[in-house]
């Protein structure tokens, strides 16, 4: 074989030493593999004095210098955020490296430029890492449904909160004590911010719903509400008809009169204990996909960590690297759609509504009417007990989100209604 193709790896935290470790261990396959042997050049760190593990010689703190080095071909950058992760992969596309990220919060924000940039310069732009871990997800919605119409990607793509959840449903645990344990179980981070108030998962829905339409969509696009406020009680109320709540990241094709738009949102959601979503538990992620031919299609696996997330940079890397020798660059993005994405207040969504009422004639009327005044039709409505302490659980049909979440606050208004106990959104009920 000849020359070999030289890496670059920027950031060398949980994600980064194991990108490390599996590169030397499966060094020779992946020399086979791709058909040229596949060496580290350099390892940009912050504190080279806590890395022992790592060769010194191919240590640096210059990290720009790193990546325009002549004799570097490839770039993994694991190191997050945005800078100065964005300067550095602009560097190195604009030096003639084609690179592989794990940064989904860069992609989400600057996902647009960065590829224009790869474009430009005829280089690879690779993330499969940066939505959910291992699972590939990325790189089938490029190119396996590339010949496909999407029509919704609905999706669990938040361990540390699908854990705290599932926490919540086994154990009848508050979200206070959930994440106390997921912190102590080493799935929430120090600082749980990012993940319980859906900002991970907002960015991931960005990028899922610009590579399923075709479409530029950012984070600040994304509608977002995290799980602090799931209570206990939500959690009982979903079990009570049948459901279980999941924190969801919904990106869909809406059709109006003026043609068709996008909705991208993440919120909690009660979803039926049937539905395939219900069934992962844990820390673990899945994607569920609709498309018109393909019908529909399920991605399951591991999310974080830092062997699943360094087992899809390696895919990633073995691709660009092919494609480098082969001279071929991969699939870019294209948002020749260019759809517009529809605010969450005009979003049809449906309501689980539970509310504590005096039984008394015609509560029920006067509540059905609240929701008739807005527009809103009901589902399904029941009622349990009786007199001071009869409770009204009420499932309506899809509205506009903003003519549920009025009615709702209109129902905390009404002398009938003594408290409004649980409201959360339902998806998946036929
Ligand atoms: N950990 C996961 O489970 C997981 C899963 C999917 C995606 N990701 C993504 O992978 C990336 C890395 O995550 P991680 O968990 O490994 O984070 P980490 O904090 O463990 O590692 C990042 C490393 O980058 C280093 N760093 C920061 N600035 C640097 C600079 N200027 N030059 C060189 N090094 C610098 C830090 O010192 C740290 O060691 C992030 O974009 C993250 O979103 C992580
Ligand atoms: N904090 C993220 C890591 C993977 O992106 C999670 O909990 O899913
Ligand atoms: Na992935």
């Amino acid at each position: 074989m000849s020359d070999s193709l030289k890496v670059a790896l920027l950031g060398c935290g949980t994600v980064g030493s194991a990108v490390l470790r599996l590169l030397s261990e499966q060094a020779d396959d992946l020399a086979a593999r791709v058909g040229r042997r596949v060496e580290v050049a350099g390892v940009a760190v912050r504190r080279p004095d806590r890395h022992a593990g790592v060769p010194a010689e191919l240590l640096t703190t210059d990290a720009e210098a790193l990546v325009t080095r002549d004799d570097v071909d490839l770039v993994v950058e694991v190191i997050g955020g945005i800078e100065p992760a964005r300067t550095l992969l602009l560097a190195a596309i604009g030096a003639g490296k084609s690179v592989v990220s794990a940064n989904k919060a860069l992609l989400a924000e600057d996902g647009v430029a960065l590829h224009a940039a790869a474009a430009d310069a005829g280089v690879d732009l690779y993330y499969e890492a940066a939505v959910a871990g291992a699972i590939p997800l990325l790189r089938p919605l490029r190119e396996s449904l590339a010949g496909d119409q999407l029509r919704r990607v609905v999706g669990i793509v938040n361990g540390t909160t699908n854990y705290i959840l599932s926490r919540m449903a086994e154990t009848g645990a508050g979200f206070g004590e959930a994440l106390a344990e997921a912190t102590e179980a080493g799935y929430a981070e120090a600082d749980p911010t990012a993940d319980v108030d859906g900002f991970d998962a907002a960015a991931k829905a960005a990028i899922l719903a610009s590579l399923a339409f075709h479409s530029p969509v950012r984070s600040s696009d994304v509608y977002r509400e995290g799980i602090a406020a799931v209570s206990a009680s939500d959690v009982a109320r979903a079990a009570e008809i049948g459901c279980t709540v999941k924190l969801l990241a919904i990106c869909e094709r809406v059709a109006g009169e003026d043609g068709d738009t996008i909705a991208v949102r993440v919120h909690p959601a009660m979803i039926p204990t049937t539905h395939p979503l219900a069934a992962v538990g844990g820390a673990f992620n899945a994607v569920f996909v609709e498309a018109d031919a393909a019908g529909e299609l399920m991605f399951y696996g591991q999310g974080a960590g830092g062997e699943p997330t360094a087992s899809a940079v390696l895919g990633d890397l073995v691709a660009v690297a092919r494609n480098r020798l082969t001279g071929a660059a991969g699939p870019g993005t294209t948002g020749y759609a260019g759809l517009s994405v529809r605010p969450m207040a005009e979003t049809p969504t449906r309501y689980h509504v539970s509310l504590d009422v005096a039984d008394v004639p015609g509560v029920l009327a006067t509540v059905a009417q609240e929701f008739a005044a807005h527009g809103v039709s009901i589902a399904t409505v029941r009622q349990d007990g009786h007199g001071d302490a009869a409770t009204l659980v009420i499932v309506t049909h899809r509205a506009p989100d903003a003519a549920l979440a009025t009615t709702v606050a209109r129902l905390r208004e009404m002398d009938a209604v003594r408290g409004v106990t649980s409201v959360l959104r339902v998806e998946g009920l036929s």
